[in-house]
């Protein structure tokens, strides 16, 4: 990764510091953009009461920083969760879980109030599908699914040697030609075996935050 592209995307990552408010619990993403955010996060970690996080490697982080995470089972509210993406379009839809943090990344966007997406042009496409999509899926159940997702006409390839934080395998999924988000996200979703995909339709992005050369654009979708 150079050095401008780490630029840009530190700069998405820090101006996502503005919808942060003293006193919450944080919604705090997986990427190479988020650790950025996590970086800035610390200089306010007196402000906020802490953190809950999508990964084991964030966890990590943010406990490095001195941050406290909590279950998210312990918490009520998550105003604002902050996050990466591998692609997003115009609408807030997103491809994510290049990082393999995809479920417990739908689990905490789907809690929270407000999801922030972090990063830099290069993600921002005009039709999502480019990147292979991710789908988290139960060990036993990976062959059986594969062949249910060539039905659909995507390519599964496994991520072999990868084993998500939930002890599950990931399928890339290749050549999907994504004309309804929404409808392939539900699809996918149905499959036996399929635990989740990294298809952020039906709860996509409320504002994207993406860090080009001549500045952070503010994209908002709702909220
Ligand atoms: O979904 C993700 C991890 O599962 C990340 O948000 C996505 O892969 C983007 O990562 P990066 O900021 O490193 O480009």
């Amino acid at each position: 990764m150079s050095g401008n592209a780490d630029a840009l995307k530190k700069a998405a990552a820090e101006a996502a510091m503005q919808y942060i408010e003293d006193g919450t619990v944080v919604g705090v993403g997986t990427g190479s953009t988020v650790n950025f955010f996590i970086d800035a996060l610390a200089e306010r970690k007196h402000d906020i009461e802490g953190a809950v996080s999508s990964s084991e490697a964030s966890t990590e982080r943010l406990k490095s920083h001195g941050i406290e995470v909590f279950e998210l089972n312990s918490v009520a509210d998550v105003p604002v969760y902050v996050d990466g993406a591998d692609e997003i379009n115009e609408h807030g839809q997103m491809i994510k879980g290049g990082g393999g943090a995809l479920t417990r990344e739908k689990i905490i966007a789907a809690v929270a109030k407000k999801f922030v997406c972090v990063a830099d042009e290069t993600k921002m496409v005009g039709r999502l599908g480019q990147f292979p999509l991710p789908v988290e899926v139960i060990p036993m159940a990976r062959s059986y699914v594969a062949r249910e997702i060539v039905k659909l006409g995507g390519d599964p390839v496994w991520r072999q040697g990868f084993t998500t934080d939930n002890g599950n395998w990931i399928l890339d999924v290749h050549n999907f030609d994504i004309m309804e988000p929404m409808k392939l996200e539900a699809q996918l979703n149905n499959i036996v075996g399929v635990v989740t995909n990294g298809l952020f339709a039906q709860r996509g992005a409320d504002v994207a935050l993406i860090a080009r050369e001549d500045g952070v654009q503010t994209l908002k979708v709702s909220g």
